[in-house]
């Protein structure tokens, strides 16, 4: 199996953040996604928990130029499959199963599995995977979890998400296995259904400005 990180990089290390977003109605899902990529972010994962997630992926491909739209919370073949008909330009999972991993090998869409321990990350190099969401980050064991992986296991590079904020992003991007964040900080629930886009853009700006402490 491999995981094609030569589509995957470009797109999850254009920016520090990956916006994880959880987007109840279609119509806002265009202004948002442009609100975030004014803001430099522009890999925008939309979580298919909301019965519109699939609309919103396909309406953001369509319309926002510059966002890279991608899928979150991929559990089976066949989310993976509608998310990838729908336009998706990478898949996120919360997990790792060897039958998600065996449908995706092979994809041009690639996936970033979730893992949380060594064993788990021994498991994705074995299935070539050089590349993971630590999930859920703050709550598994935050940045000095990680950095513990760091030394032994340098062969996985992570993108955190779970209780990453604005600050505390700088201590997971100074790891040398971290290669960005992810986090729903740079979209709030109440922004959003006030369309309050501006805000956003602000966010995203501040996300985008964060460096390795
Ligand atoms: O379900 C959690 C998402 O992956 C994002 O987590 P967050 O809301 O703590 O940023
Ligand atoms: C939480 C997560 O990893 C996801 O929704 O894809």
């Amino acid at each position: 199996m491999t995981q094609n990180l030569a589509a995957l990089f470009p797109i999850v290390k254009a920016a520090p953040v990956v916006p994880v977003l959880i987007i109840e109605d279609v119509k806002t899902a265009v202004p948002l996604a442009r609100a975030l990529v004014a803001g430099g972010l522009t890999a925008l994962e939309v979580t298919l928990r909301t019965p519109a997630a699939l609309e919103c992926i396909r309406a953001i491909k369509g319309e926002v130029e510059g966002a890279n739209v991608g899928a979150g919370t991929i559990l089976d073949e066949k989310q993976f499959d509608a998310a990838v008909a729908a336009g998706s330009t990478f898949l996120v999972s919360p997990g790792a199963t060897p039958r998600l991993l065996a449908h995706a090998d092979g994809s041009p869409v690639p996936l970033l599995p979730g893992i949380a321990t060594a064993s788990e990350a021994m498991a994705l190099l074995e299935a070539g995977y050089g590349a993971a969401k630590f999930f859920p980050a703050e709550q598994a064991g935050g940045a000095p979890y990680l950095k513990a992986l760091s030394s032994p296991i340098p062969g996985v590079m992570f993108c955190p998400t779970g209780g990453v904020s604005l600050k505390n992003a700088p201590t997971y991007l100074a790891l040398p296995n971290v290669m960005c964040v992810g986090g729903s900080w740079v979209a709030p629930a109440a922004a959003v259904a006030a369309g309050d886009w501006a805000a956003i853009t602000t966010l995203a700006a501040e996300a985008a400005a964060l460096k390795a402490v």
